[in-house]
């Protein structure tokens, strides 16, 4: 599956945490996260991240884009709900199209505990099925 990784600075420590003590599981997927966020896990969780620019300077749109076209499965984004964000628009844009695009979305640490653990017991196979008939032409 493809994962997303986003976490706004105050939130950098929880992500690094949670990607360390989910190491196991996240290792066996493929994943994306925003310039910073990205470098900080695979600094400190020593896993292969494929980074899109900062967040602040596109980041979060490239991941959106990656989500309308259906090559998102799963985003954990660690929002920062006390301190505006300079590029508060994008992040509203991101979680929009998780919305249309019904991709799982968690955007604290009490969720993306739940979602990790969905994910490791397999619970979003309904992705590649979706993605399948997709691909079949049977949902246009
Ligand atoms: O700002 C962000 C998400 O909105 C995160 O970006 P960085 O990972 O580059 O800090």
């Amino acid at each position: 599956m493809n994962i997303a990784l986003i976490a706004h600075d105050k939130k950098k420590r929880d992500i690094i945490n949670f990607s360390i003590a989910y190491e196991h599981i996240l290792k066996n997927h493929q994943l994306f996260a925003t310039g910073t966020t990205g470098q900080k896990i695979s600094d400190e969780a020593g896993l292969d991240v494929y980074r899109f620019q900062s967040g602040p300077i596109g980041g979060d749109q490239q991941i959106g884009a990656k989500i309308a076209s259906n090559e998102m499965d799963v985003v954990i984004f660690l929002r920062d709900p006390l301190t505006a964000q300079p590029h508060e628009p994008d992040v509203s844009a991101l979680m929009r199209l998780c919305d249309v695009h019904l991709i799982p979305l968690a955007t604290n640490i009490a969720a993306a505990e739940i979602v990790i653990r969905a994910l490791a017991n397999g619970d979003f196979s309904w992705r590649e099925i979706i993605k399948q008939r997709e691909e079949e032409g049977k949902y246009q």
